[in-house]
């Protein structure tokens, strides 16, 4: 028999509509998003990118837009920088942060950049002044907190190369510095950091089985972000020297001790930072572990 009402037959669609930057913050969001376990392609041209979870769908765009669509409903969620959701003033949740940037775990700064040799040395040396930024509204504020009056004026980008022939100062981006150094400026103050973050609508987050796919989602990304920089680490130990190797792991987490079948040794496991696993591995050897074993980890949920 045909149903009366066959759309209401059928089970709710549940769909998350995820917004992805492109952009400076595009390759390091995929690769998270990678790690986290979600295989994303994105065609060239394409800002509909494929992904293998049918409960998803993506869409790329400018990052300053995506907190204005989360905030309209266009998007449910979105992946962007903190400085573009202030800058639209967008009226939304915000789920989670993550330490990356475009090229390091650094956050991204908005620095107010004079040249190397400019006679100004702080903000109130603006007074009158002309400054260029992609990030009017922060700029302002930032004047208006200093009680200093000057003109601000929109920059579509590349503005390093405005100062000093057509402004005195320019508000920009750093992350690792080099463009800075590249075009001989100096930084005079900090007006905001930035980190990406995961945002939501208001309905979205209203929504039970939208906000639990969020949660859910965070959470993995989280745990991806977690492990990006750490390793897990085991090895062999005799017992006599395992309150050594114990003191000598970091102490960020307390390690797996099992006893093995000859009861002179142990098994020690642990997950730490990459960046100390040269120093240890030296000192674990000398006090008598064994087949030490360095693994890479895909996620670390706490
Ligand atoms: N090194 C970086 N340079 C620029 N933006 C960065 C960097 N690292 C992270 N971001 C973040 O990327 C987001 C987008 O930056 P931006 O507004 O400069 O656009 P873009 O993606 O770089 O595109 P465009 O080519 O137009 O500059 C911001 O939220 C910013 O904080
Ligand atoms: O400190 P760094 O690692 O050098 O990063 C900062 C640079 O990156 C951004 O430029 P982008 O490539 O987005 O070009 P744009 O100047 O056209 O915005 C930003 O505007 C700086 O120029
Ligand atoms: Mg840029």
């Amino acid at each position: 028999m045909r149903a009366l009402f066959p759309d209401q037959m059928e089970p709710p669609k549940n769909i998350l509509r995820l917004g992805l930057p492109n952009g400076s913050l595009q390759e390091p969001t995929l690769e998270l998003l990678k790690r986290a376990g979600f295989h994303v392609v994105v065609s060239s041209r394409s800002y509909r990118p494929t992904v293998d979870d049918k409960q998803l769908e993506l869409r790329l765009l400018r990052a300053q837009e995506i907190g204005r669509y989360v905030d309209h409903g266009f998007l449910d969620c979105g992946i962007t920088g903190k400085d573009w959701i202030a800058e639209n003033k967008a009226d939304i949740e915000v789920l989670a942060e993550f330490n990356y940037s475009r090229a390091t775990s650094n956050a991204t700064r908005w620095v107010l950049v004079v040249p190397e040799d400019s006679p100004i040395q702080s903000v109130k040396d603006l007074e009158g002044k002309r400054i260029a930024t992609e990030a009017v509204g922060l700029t302002q504020t930032y004047l208006e907190k200093n009680g200093v009056k000057a003109e601000v004026e929109f920059s579509w980008g590349a503005t390093e190369v405005k100062v000093p022939e057509l402004v005195d100062a320019i508000v920009d981006i750093t992350e690792t510095g080099s463009s800075l150094r590249a075009n001989k400026l100096r930084i005079v103050d900090t007006l905001m950091e930035s980190y990406p973050q995961f945002v939501s609508s208001k309905a979205a987050f209203q929504d039970e089985w939208k906000r639990q796919k969020m949660e859910t989602l965070v959470l993995l990304l989280k745990g991806a972000l977690e492990a990006r920089d750490k390793v897990g680490l085991k090895m062999n130990v005799p017992s006599s020297a395992l309150k050594e190797v114990v003191a000598s792991l970091p102490a960020e987490r307390s390690p797996t001790i099992s006893q093995l079948a000859n009861a002179d040794w142990v098994a020690v496991e642990t997950v730490i930072a990459e960046s100390v696993v040269r120093e240890i591995i030296p000192r674990l050897k000398s006090l008598g572990a064994e087949g030490i074993v360095e693994y890479p980890l895909n996620k670390v949920i706490p």
